[in-house]
């Protein structure tokens, strides 16, 4: 197969393959961007495979950076864009695809792609948009279809994160898995435990994100993965029920964080212990606590002025879509008015200052924090209108 209008992010990298080919190498696009052009959807980063090593590969390209090099990976940096350059590898010990614990160099191209994990991510593309597809990619991209390339067992044993791949991109590419597939998914699922956290996290919030991830959760419940997932362990009752309430991906991570805080029951306390076992950062631990409770409080009915104004816009927002999935009325637009109606919408529109206070004879001390704080709260709810003399005398008189 020969793919006519490359888009323009191939366009601008074939020059780069073009400089290695005529140094003498073979060079080929290869991975996700190969799989989505034939797919007709977007790219990001385009990634390039190549019988040079990286020295050889430095020496062609005034601008290199490297990424990692002990794994044969270089990035060469062309018209400010990057592309992750990387002789060809053979399967050797490694846990992570990325980044191998050892690195065998092959001679073939053929070599490396049978070490890659799906037959839809085995394909290379020429410069001249010529696919190279010696797994029958192409066959099970028309049946969107993912099947591991080769022996599943090999390809799960080699980095065990791949099974999570699997159920990403079924959700991602609304794909089946083939059964072949899904078998050693489900007898080797345990291989799961050896997988760095991060690296899961990635692939579960990919899912959720999804546009199918009634698929990737049907598959990740019907494998048995979800059992090596930080803490999903007693909630397998609470997955199924998500998983018939999804009906389209979550629009963020943090929609997909609160289905689950939200689905699971989890209360502020318990929101933090999941959500370190995930690895998450703080702020996404403080944010999710915020929309899981305002989720809880939706499913049960409207929030408070007072609720509204503490969540913020973007969280409300958030904590309405999760509560929509999960059974509440949507109630975006009522929110947004109460939001845009609130008398201040941070603490800064506060028409006064702690200074303020202080002139107006107010000692400082932790007290001072109380009362702003107490002010913020009545001019929230509109009890005391937001302006300065009003505000003084409220606390003096
Ligand atoms: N555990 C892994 C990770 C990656 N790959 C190979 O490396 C390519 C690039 O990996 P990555 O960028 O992680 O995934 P993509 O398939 O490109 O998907 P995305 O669009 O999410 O980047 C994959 O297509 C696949 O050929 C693999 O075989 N095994
Ligand atoms: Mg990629």
């Amino acid at each position: 197969m020969q793919l006519e209008h490359l888009p323009e992010e191939f366009e601008m990298a074939r020059p780069v393959l073009q400089t290695i080919e005529q140094a003498g190498y073979e060079a080929y696009f290869v991975g996700g961007s190969v799989r989505d052009t034939i797919l007709g959807k977007e790219i990001h980063d385009v990634d390039i495979a190549t019988s040079a090593y990286p020295d050889e590969i430095k020496h062609l390209f005034k601008r290199t950076v490297d990424t990692g090099i002990e794994h044969g990976t270089v990035m060469i940096l062309d018209h400010g864009t990057g592309y992750e350059t990387t002789t060809f590898r053979s399967e050797s010990t490694y846990t992570d695809f990325r980044r191998p614990d050892q690195v065998t160099f092959v001679r073939s191209l053929a070599e490396d792609l049978k070490r890659r994990d799906f037959t839809i991510n085995a394909l290379a593309m020429k410069e001249d948009g010529t696919v190279i597809d010696l797994f029958d990619g192409l066959a099970d991209l028309k049946h969107r279809q993912i099947r591991a390339v080769g022996d599943p067992q090999e390809r799960f044993h080699e980095d065990a994160l791949r099974m999570m791949r699997a159920v990403r991109f079924a959700s991602q590419l609304n794909f089946t898995i083939v059964p072949e597939t899904l078998a050693a998914m489900t007898s080797h699922a345990e291989l799961l435990r050896k997988i760095a956290v991060e690296r899961t996290q990635v692939e579960l919030l990919k899912l959720l994100t999804g546009q199918a991830p009634q698929q990737g959760l049907t598959d990740l419940l019907t494998t048995g993965l979800w059992q090596y997932c930080p803490d999903f362990a007693d909630h397998k009752v609470d997955l199924e029920r998500l998983t018939a309430q999804l009906h389209q991906g979550a629009s963020t991570d943090l929609t997909a964080w609160t289905l689950l805080t939200t689905s699971f029951g989890l209360e502020t306390n318990a929101i933090t212990t999941f959500l370190k076992h995930w690895k998450t950062a703080n702020q996404t631990i403080s944010a999710v606590q915020m929309t899981t409770k305002m989720a809880q409080h939706l499913l049960q009915g409207s929030l408070s002025t007072w609720q509204v104004y503490q969540c913020g816009e973007d969280q409300l927002m958030i904590a309405n879509e999760a509560a929509v999935v999960l059974g509440a009325t949507d109630r975006s637009r009522e929110l947004v008015a109460q939001w845009q109606n609130l008398p201040i919408q941070t603490k800064k529109a506060l028409a006064v200052t702690g200074r303020d206070l202080m002139q107006a004879g107010v000692q400082p001390g932790p007290q001072l924090g109380a009362i702003l704080g107490d002010l913020e709260y009545q001019v929230v709810t509109g009890k005391l209108p937001n302006e300065k003399p009003a505000l003084v005398a409220a606390v003096t008189d």
